[in-house]
């Protein structure tokens, strides 16, 4: 379980989060809602320490996220950040490899390699491994990245979680490979020990794929529950100031504005 408690993060005067509380469960798909601004980013950014909260505690399977060494926290969590810009000409195998940094000193072993090679087999970037990770396309670029952070936790760890965070996934694809992400995700929390954290813009693919849906606006936690709980006509209003008409056929919500 990642759980935030009582977050308050500020920048000045400004209060990116106040008083934020929320939780993530392993073998659900989590997503975070909310408009341009919210502070989608700023909460994934403080859920992995690199905003220290001014108020407040981010726990890792019940362990203080200040108590685990950088190391430690990196052979069991994984965060796929936006706007990666490499400045090296690396092969996309080589930025893969990244992911298994934290695992190796020196040299990879072979179980490095194996995890790299499986989780471009899984994302469908084994056929690149040798191109030039620059003269990729942005979405070639971005299910690159998805082998480099699912190779990071490809193996359980001894014991506790492993922890997936995504901060918009979908930017650069197209709607096949979205789909395609989603549920590659799911196949990925089958395997029950897996806490995934999205932010998504798209909330017909929340409606869709969510199990936990959070809505952010204003730096505050507007709702939280499942998705026939949160994605609700009240507060896509009071968050996005636009009417939505929301159907539910067969048990699937979908959401026309
Ligand atoms: N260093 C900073 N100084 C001042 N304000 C900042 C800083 N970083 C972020 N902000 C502001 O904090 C607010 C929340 O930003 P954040 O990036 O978390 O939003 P977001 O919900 O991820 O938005 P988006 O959907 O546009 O990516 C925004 O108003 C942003 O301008």
């Amino acid at each position: 379980m990642l759980a935030a408690s009582d977050i308050t993060y500020k920048i000045g005067s400004k209060t990116l989060l106040d008083n934020v509380s929320v939780a993530f469960e392993p073998a659900k798909l989590n997503l975070i809602i909310g408009p341009n601004g919210a502070g989608k980013s700023t909460l994934i950014k403080v859920l992995c320490n690199q905003h220290i909260a001014d108020h407040g505690t981010v726990t890792y399977d019940g362990k203080d996220i200040n108590k685990f060494s950088v190391a430690e926290l990196a052979q069991r969590r994984a965060v796929l950040s936006q706007n990666i810009e490499l400045a090296f000409p690396l092969t996309v195998e080589e930025v893969v490899m990244m992911g298994r940094y934290p695992h190796f000193s020196g040299q990879p072993e072979q179980k490095d390699f194996t995890a790299c090679k499986e989780a471009m087999t899984f994302f469908d970037v084994a056929a690149m491994a040798d191109r030039n990770y620059i003269t990729l396309s942005g979405g070639e670029k971005q299910r690159v990245h998805f082998a480099r952070v699912v190779a990071q936790i490809w193996y359980p760890p001894k014991e506790g979680s492993r922890y997936l965070i995504l901060d918009e996934p979908l930017t650069f694809l197209d709607v096949y490979y979205q789909f395609d992400f989603m549920y590659k995700v799911m196949e990925l929390i089958k395997q029950q020990d897996i806490v995934v954290v999205g932010v998504v813009h798209d909330l017909n693919l929340a409606a869709r794929f969510a199990d936990k849906v959070v809505l952010v606006c204003n730096g505050k936690i507007l709702a939280d529950g499942s998705k026939k709980e949160v994605l609700t006509k009240e507060n896509i209003k009071a968050a996005y100031h636009m009417e939505a008409d929301i159907t539910s056929h067969n048990g699937k919500l979908q959401l026309f504005f």
